[in-house]
């Protein structure tokens, strides 16, 4: 469904930040990408939603090229807008209707879909908006916009999710409520985060961005998070002197560490 042969990106005036990325996503892969800040994961997600474009190598959807002229082709653009869909790390930029209701409906409108009313139900009962239905959406509370952006793309039906940093804002019970809905909701999922329990939950396969622009590692996300030297060189674990919870004493020692995962 999605590959990338060879890819490298650097943003105007700066130094190269994707360098030789290669790789396959099938349908229904549910793939976490991990690298440290400034590694490049917002950047590559935004290649992938065809937001940028590769300075050399090439992306390949459903096999063809995804070229500037085939997103511009108003049939091809529709179609891959539809099938392909990014939640930003920062959701307020996705924002700009007057009501929770008439953002849900948007997209949908927008490509011309059916039962829009039907859509906007469904998604805003499955996400718990249906109180804020009529309320801004500048209102609305930092998690309650993550959920809205999600209601958003969910609400087109995509293919292919790719999410940045999804659970930023949430709760821990809305975490574990997201991480049940995209388990079973049957799409290919790219999920940028650094929330190694949400990574360790929702994915199947893991691609680590190394600090030099490449890919450290792809594979079993079960392999990637017990590895510690790879997690301690992508900058994804790190050697600090601590106190553990349990120790009674003063005694600090220093290993290696990852937060948020044990
Ligand atoms: N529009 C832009 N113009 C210029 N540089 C950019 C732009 N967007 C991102 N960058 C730069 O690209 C690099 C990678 O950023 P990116 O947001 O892709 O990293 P990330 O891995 O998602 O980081 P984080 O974990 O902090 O979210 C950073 O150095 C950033 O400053």
């Amino acid at each position: 469904m999605i590959e990338l042969r060879h890819v490298g990106f650097s943003w105007p005036g700066e130094a190269p930040l994707l360098k030789n990325i290669s790789f396959s996503i099938a349908p229904g892969e549910k793939l976490i990408l991990l690298g440290a800040n400034g590694s490049g994961k917002s950047t590559l997600l935004k290649l992938l939603n065809g937001l940028i474009e590769p300075d050399c190598g090439d992306y390949l959807w459903r096999g063809e090229p995804l070229t500037r002229a085939r997103l511009r082709a108003p049939g091809h653009a529709r179609e891959f807008r539809r099938a392909c869909a990014l939640l930003f790390q920062h959701p307020e930029a996705m924002l700009f209707n007057p009501t929770v209701r008439e953002e849900i409906a948007y997209g949908p409108r927008q490509l011309g879909l059916a039962d829009i009313d039907a859509r906007v139900g469904h998604w805003a009962q499955q996400l718990a908006l249906e109180s804020l239905l009529d309320k801004a959406p500048f209102l609305l509370s930092g998690g309650q916009k993550q959920k809205l952006a999600l209601a958003c793309l969910l609400a087109l039906d995509p293919e292919v999710l790719l999410l940045d940093e999804p659970s930023a804002s949430l709760d821990p019970a809305t975490v574990g409520y997201l991480i049940d809905l995209l388990l079973h909701a049957g799409k290919t999922l790219i999920v940028a985060t650094h929330n190694l329990s949400l990574a360790a939950e929702l994915g199947e396969r893991c691609i680590v961005l190394g600090r030099d622009g490449g890919v450290l590692f792809d594979g079993p996300i079960g392999a990637a998070l017990a590895d510690m030297p790879l997690l301690e060189k992508a900058g994804l674990a790190h050697r600090h002197a601590h106190r553990h919870a349990h120790q009674h004493s003063a005694v600090e020692h220093a290993h290696v560490h990852v937060h948020d995962w044990q």
